[in-house]
């Protein structure tokens, strides 16, 4: 549905992204992620035509956003970072107004701001000037003015920042909703966001792809695990027993004022190396008081990928 290849955009001598190439598959909610400044809306304003690339193409349903603007924003709603809305305009009033330069009249206009205001749940402030409403429903109105065409693909940037708590979890679950019909990319830089609306991610820094795959899959192939291993046992002989495990390091030790010996160990990949630790225990005879997994989190895998 949307091709992205080798695409570079500079802005004077900047390069704020830099030959980065990704798909998105039609139906896909995909999470796009990265610190400040990473190109994020440079990215969605070159796949919304709002600016043109430097080098590389970007097809968008088979139309190339050089030369097919026009019809590229017929198939895309755009949420972008700081919604321009009209303030003094009343809400009902400006998606109408929105409806109908998207061309939309009549019947079909009346029909469709039904739906979208239906969906985004705006029935409640339909008479209220957007100056008055809550930085949620603000951010409500800006999602039903980009959906109002019933454009195939959404794009949205940074859809839940300022939000409080509550009307985070309210647009996510909005988001959720809308990404059963529709594509959706959807840039954030907070991770729980990405958890719970996207079914892939892709990590951006300083203008280039870092990381794409599911959350599950980037957690696999760049996080790792600790493992909190407690043993009643002298600390050198299990060092030394430690070093023979495959692919496990000593990140900390202490020993505890019972003579507990606590270690913090961490390892590369998924496999679970709990049963060799506890074969290990029974085979030396050592007392074992704490055993204990986790799994290295998408936060820490930004971390590790965006950290220079
Ligand atoms: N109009 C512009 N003129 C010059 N430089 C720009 C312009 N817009 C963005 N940049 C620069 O391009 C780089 C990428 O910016 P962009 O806004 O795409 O990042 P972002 O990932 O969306 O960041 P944020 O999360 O802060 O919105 C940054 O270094 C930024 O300073």
């Amino acid at each position: 549905m949307i091709e992205v290849r080798e695409l570079t955009k500079r802005y004077g001598s900047e390069v704020a992204v830099d030959r980065i190439s990704f798909t998105v598959r039609s139906g896909e909610v995909l999470g796009f992620l990265g610190p400040n400044g990473a190109g994020k809306t440079t990215t969605m304003k070159v796949i919304t035509c709002y600016l043109p690339p430097t080098e590389g193409t970007v097809l968008v349903d088979g139309l190339d956003v050089r030369h097919d603007s026009l019809a590229i924003r017929q198939k895309i709603g755009y949420l972008p970072e700081n919604t321009p809305l009209y303030p003094d305009m009343v809400t009902y009033d400006y998606l109408e107004f929105m409806a109908a330069m998207r061309g939309l009249d009549g019947a079909a206009r009346r029909r469709r701001l039904a739906e979208v205001i239906e969906v985004c749940g705006l029935g409640d402030v339909l008479t209220k000037r957007i100056d008055a409403l809550s930085k949620g429903y603000r951010q409500r109105v800006g999602l039903a003015q980009a959906m109002v065409h019933d454009p195939p693909i959404l794009i949205l940037d940074e859809p839940t920042s300022g939000l409080d708590p509550n009307q985070i979890v309210e647009i996510r679950s909005l988001i959720k909703t809308l990404g059963r019909e529709k594509t959706v990319i959807l840039s954030t830089h907070i991770l729980p966001e990405v958890q719970a609306s996207c079914d892939r991610v892709l990590i951006i820094h300083r203008g280039r792809i870092v990381a794409d795959g599911t959350p599950d899959e980037l957690q696999s192939a760049h996080g790792g695990q600790r493992i909190l291993f407690g043993v009643q046992a002298p600390e050198p002989e299990v060092r030394s027993a430690l070093e023979r495990v495959d692919g496990v390091r000593v990140e900390e030790a202490r020993t505890e004022s019972d003579g507990t010996l606590l270690l913090r160990l961490s390892a590369d990949g998924q496999k679970d190396l709990r049963p060799e630790l506890f074969r290990l225990v029974v085979e030396r005879g050592w007392t074992l008081t704490e055993l204990h997994r986790e799994r290295v989190d998408l936060e820490e895998v930004f971390r590790q990928l965006t950290m220079n």
